[in-house]
């Protein structure tokens, strides 16, 4: 037995021959094979792969949304049983309340668990403020551009006081500039908090741009083809030649492993 201080920490999240098979009107659809992922805290973790290779599905079974067919899907060594809020969800399309302004919106969670109306307010101000949204706290969903919802949802899931943040095509209904400026504030975000985020994305390009790794999935049924840490400086340069190169590489893998038209 090790001795304690020289022991690995857990992983935030862990997977082990996780299988997800969906039964349809009397089909079977096998939707994740045999999938082993490990997390560290903190880490950035981008999987990629073809459309309908499981990405969604892993992302919802570690939300806890979706139970698994056969497998260990664990945070910090317990199994997760359900959805919390140390594990937030931020989805293409927001899922905001439309009736609730920003400010109300972000705090929800805390609301919910009984928090008191100055810590309310102290609380959606703070992130509020962090996506850069204090003049819009009053606005309500339907003011605001898809940017700036996007902004929302993730300030929501932070005010949760989440330790994993799952992203499923966050940015993919963006326009490029927009997606640009949010990929940045995201990254901000990342540094400043510690917190450990999972991201689908149809994108090469963005997954170079954002992560630690690069988990590439294939499909019928799905499972890690690869799984690519990327050495690359901090801030990276969309324009630099090592950028490019990791770039390439990943989208020529994709094009002869994988059935992806990668958006790179
Ligand atoms: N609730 C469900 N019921 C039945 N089948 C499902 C369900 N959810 C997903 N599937 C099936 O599981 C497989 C994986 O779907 P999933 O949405 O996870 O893929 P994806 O990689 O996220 O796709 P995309 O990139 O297009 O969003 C698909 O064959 C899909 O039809």
């Amino acid at each position: 037995m090790s001795e304690p201080s020289k022991r690995k920490p857990l992983p935030v999240l862990s997977v082990r021959g996780l299988n997800k098979t969906f039964t349809v009107g009397g089909q079977t659809v096998e939707a994740l094979r045999n999938v082993d992922l490990r997390i560290e805290k903190g880490e950035f973790v981008c999987l990629i792969g073809a459309s309908g290779c499981g990405k969604s599905t892993l992302l919802r079974i570690l939300a806890g949304f979706e139970t698994a067919t056969d497998g260990v899907v664990e945070m910090y060594g317990k199994p997760i049983n359900g959805p919390s809020p140390e594990r937030g969800m931020v989805f293409q399309d927001y899922g905001l309340f439309p009736w609730l302004t920003v400010a109300q919106n972000i705090a929800f969670g805390p609301r919910q668990r009984g928090m008191s109306a100055k810590q309310l307010h102290e609380l959606s101000m703070h992130y509020t403020d962090m996506v850069g949204l204090g003049k819009f706290a009053n606005y309500y969903p339907g003011q605001l551009s898809g940017g700036m919802k996007q902004r929302v949802a993730i300030a929501r899931v932070l005010a949760n006081d989440c330790d994993v943040l799952l992203m499923d095509e966050p940015f993919g209904a963006l326009d490029a500039l927009t997606r640009e400026r949010l990929q940045q504030e995201l990254l901000d975000i990342w540094a400043r908090t510690g917190v450990t985020i999972i991201f689908v994305t149809h994108a090469v390009e963005e997954a170079v741009m954002l992560s630690d790794r690069v988990v590439v999935m294939t499909a019928g049924p799905g499972r890690i083809e690869r799984d690519i840490a990327l050495e690359l400086p901090r801030p990276r340069d969309i324009t630099g030649i090592e950028f490019n190169q990791v770039r390439r590489d990943i989208t020529q893998y994709l094009s002869s492993h994988v059935a992806i038209k990668a958006a790179a």
